[in-house]
């Protein structure tokens, strides 16, 4: 498997649950891969092993050519968790040049990276202030300060209006034009058609490893979510290979 993310049998446990029961999957350099799956599926659980925080039972995560979580990964991948990061007393733009200092990155890529998410008119707010969709903007922000080689992203669209899910969407792809690779997870099905790659997972196992195209076209559905459905059910009659390998 060759990728910019090689994830391996992964098994993870938390507490006394098996949440990731052997997951093997490829996220492609340049892509747009979206993680989708049912809440409490093992989402986060997965993008935690790819950002390497994750203590993981067996299998192996690779991310850029390293084991995950390896030092020199450090200012190579960007992650955006669920809740927004940020700091409540500082305004967007100095949250966004702090974590610039913190990746090595001056003020000028700090400034870029807050009207990138379209916060420029915010920029000298205190994120204290901000809405909860402005908030994790904010968080957007930082998680893309350093230009990172991977940028895994867990649900940035909550919360936002449509037509900045839509500016945001489209500055994903930019972004893997030119050749960053981007992990983003998501409930909202109509995001589903927005990715060049899918993961569909569902109780801790893969079940779709494809494209928008392939999947519709495998299940005869032409709605993602009903061919999502499809898929689910194939699977829970045990018809479906559950390692999700790509052809
Ligand atoms: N710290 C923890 N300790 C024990 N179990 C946990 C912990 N965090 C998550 N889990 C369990 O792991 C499973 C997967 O959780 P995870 O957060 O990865 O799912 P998710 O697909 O990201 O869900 P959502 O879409 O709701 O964010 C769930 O059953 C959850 O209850």
């Amino acid at each position: 498997m060759d990728g910019t993310v090689v994830v391996r049998d992964l098994v993870v446990d938390r507490g006394r649950r098996r949440v990731l029961q052997g997951i093997s999957c490829a996220v492609p350099r340049g892509t747009v891969t979206g993680l989708l799956g049912p809440s409490g599926s093992g989402k986060t659980t997965l993008m935690r092993a790819i950002v390497g925080v994750q203590t993981i039972t067996s299998g192996t995560v690779t991310v850029l050519g390293a084991p995950a979580g390896a030092a020199e990964l450090r200012n190579r991948v960007g992650y955006l968790t669920q809740a927004p990061s940020v700091y409540a007393d500082l305004t967007v733009r100095e949250n966004a040049r702090y974590f610039a200092v913190l990746q090595g990155r001056g003020r000028a890529e700090a400034d870029r990276a807050v009207t990138d998410v379209g916060l420029a008119d915010a920029a000298d707010q205190l994120v204290g202030t901000l809405s909860g969709g402005q908030r994790s903007r904010a968080s957007l922000a930082c998680a893309l300060v350093g230009d990172p080689e991977l940028i895994v992203l867990d649900e940035p669209t909550v919360g936002q209006d449509p037509v900045l899910r839509a500016d945001l969407w489209a500055r994903f792809h930019a972004m893997a034009a030119t050749g960053t690779t981007l992990l983003v997870s998501s409930h909202v099905m109509d995001e589903a058609a927005r990715c060049d790659r899918l993961l569909l997972i569902r109780d801790g196992r893969l079940i779709a490893d494809d494209t928008p195209d392939s999947v519709r076209a495998t299940t005869g559905a032409d709605d993602l979510e009903e061919a999502f459905l499809r898929l689910i059910r194939t699977h829970e009659a045990g018809r479906a290979p559950a390692g999700g390998e790509r052809s």
